[in-house]
């Protein structure tokens, strides 16, 4: 009996992965990619999926379902954070996996993308439940990872205290240290103090770089932020200290609006001690969905996918969003904000300092090398201005959006290096 079987790709549906298709194909049309091409980007190379048991502090087991998704191996090794969230799920990671190939081939770092995760609720998981939960997904993932295979890094609800623990797990089943297998990890074990905040200041230097473009500045240009995580709270603060206005900045169970600014260093330190936004006494508290509609020059999600929607599109009133969260914006809503002139600075330029600092950290864990701050701080402003400057000629070249412009170029890159190869690996 004849079976019929899924096309490639299916298994990896997703809402974030038809939104990531679209600008493929966006960018694919540009280009005018050959079909064989097209198929071979669509769909992710590899992917697996896992489900463990965690002994949870109180003796119960629980089961936790885990990813990790390569999405092409023509660039080199594949590189890409993983994640803590409830809603992560195969066909998210793989259409995030997509994203950091283009973000990659952006910054021409010599990577294919990847990302991975698992769902979970952070906040409700203790220190050693998280440790746990970290050691057991590190080895989970040991058939698809190495130092030069595929190097994980921190996002969403991941940071450097992760990282330690699974380059230590990883290195403990490959019987030496292997510091090249995450980046974003603490100083001590060979990290940057760099990678934590770069990118939120990449994200910065972005937007410095675009209001110089147009004759205006970051200073007396206000600001509101979606996200007060390590990408959100850097990007604000980095802001405030250039002489931006930050107006509002949000989390997920609220938000706080100052309409002269907000000191950010007194709100980082109200937050650092336990505060949350919305009770911050320098601020007036607002809902969490009034945020993005809090009129403004720069509106910058830096929370989670999907959060610029058709729903409320309509409400959102600034003249750029600059995309430092991966995904906020969906592409019905990215039509809809052209059509008012509303700029769009596309995620895979926009929060790319990350990863660029990331390939820093990389190249030194493989090398045994070590470069001062300065360097990398002065390295990532290049490269994120470099970046910057190539798209925005593609921009005025092609006329068309930045979006569309940055998955040009990125799209390019990868084709040509798959042509090159002779195969499309
Ligand atoms: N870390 C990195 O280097 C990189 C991160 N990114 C992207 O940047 C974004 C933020 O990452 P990062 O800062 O590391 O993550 P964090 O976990 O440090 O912070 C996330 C922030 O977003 C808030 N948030 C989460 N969900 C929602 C929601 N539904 N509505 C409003 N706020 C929400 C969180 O609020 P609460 O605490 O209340 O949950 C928190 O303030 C992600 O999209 C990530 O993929 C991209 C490139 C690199
Ligand atoms: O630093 C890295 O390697 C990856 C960062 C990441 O996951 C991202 O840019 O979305």
């Amino acid at each position: 009996m004849a079976h019929a079987s899924p096309a490639p790709g299916d298994e990896w549906r997703s809402p974030l992965m038809q939104d990531a298709l679209e600008r493929f194909s966006a960018a694919a049309d540009a280009l005018a990619l050959d079909d064989e091409l097209r198929m071979r980007l669509a769909a992710p190379r590899r992917s697996l999926a896992v489900n463990f048991p965690l002994r949870m502090d109180d003796g119960s087991y629980r089961s936790f379902a885990g990813y990790r998704v390569q999405h092409t191996l023509a660039m080199g090794p594949t590189k890409g954070g993983f994640r803590y969230a409830p809603d992560v799920s195969l066909g998210e990671c793989a259409a995030l996996a997509m994203w950091m190939t283009w973000k990659c081939a952006l910054m021409r770092l010599p990577y294919g993308g990847a990302k991975g995760g698992v769902r979970c609720d952070p906040g409700t998981l203790s220190p050693s439940e998280r440790e746990r939960l970290t050691r057991r997904y590190a080895v989970e993932l040991l058939p698809l990872i190495g130092a030069d295979r595929d190097i994980p890094a921190p996002d969403l609800g991941t940071g450097e205290r992760e990282m330690g623990w699974f380059m230590d797990s990883y290195s403990q089943h490959v019987g030496r240290s292997v510091p090249g297998i995450v980046t974003g990890k603490p100083l001590v074990l060979g990290g940057t103090a760099t990678r934590r905040t770069a990118t939120g200041v990449g994200v910065v230097h972005v937007i410095a770089g675009l209001l110089e473009r147009l004759g205006s500045d970051v200073a007396g240009s206000r600001f509101v932020v979606q996200g007060f995580g390590e990408v959100g709270a850097t990007a604000a603060d980095r802001l405030h200290a250039l002489g931006g206005r930050l107006l509002a900045v949000g989390d997920e169970h609220g938000a706080t609006a100052a309409p002269d600014g907000l000191d950010v260093p007194a709100l980082a330190r109200f937050v650092r001690d336990g505060g949350r936004l919305a009770d911050f006494p320098g601020g007036r508290p607002i809902a969490a969905d009034e945020l993005m509609s809090v009129p403004c020059d720069v509106l910058v999600p830096a929370a989670t996918a999907r959060q610029i929607t058709a729903e409320n599109v309509e409400r959102v009133d600034c003249r750029f969003v600059v995309e430092a969260a991966n995904g906020p914006t969906t592409p019905a809503a990215e039509r809809a904000l052209g059509e008012r002139g509303v700029v769009v600075v596309p995620d895979i330029l926009a929060n790319a300092g990350g990863v660029t600092v990331s390939y820093f950290e990389w190249l030194e864990s493989q090398q045994g090398a070590h470069w001062e701050d300065a360097e990398l701080a002065s390295r990532l402003q290049r490269r994120m201005r470099t970046a910057l400057e190539t798209v925005a000629a593609v921009v005025e070249q092609r006329e068309v959006d930045w979006r569309t412009a940055a998955m040009i170029v990125a799209v390019g890159r990868v084709a040509e290096a798959s042509r090159a190869r002779g195969v499309y690996p």
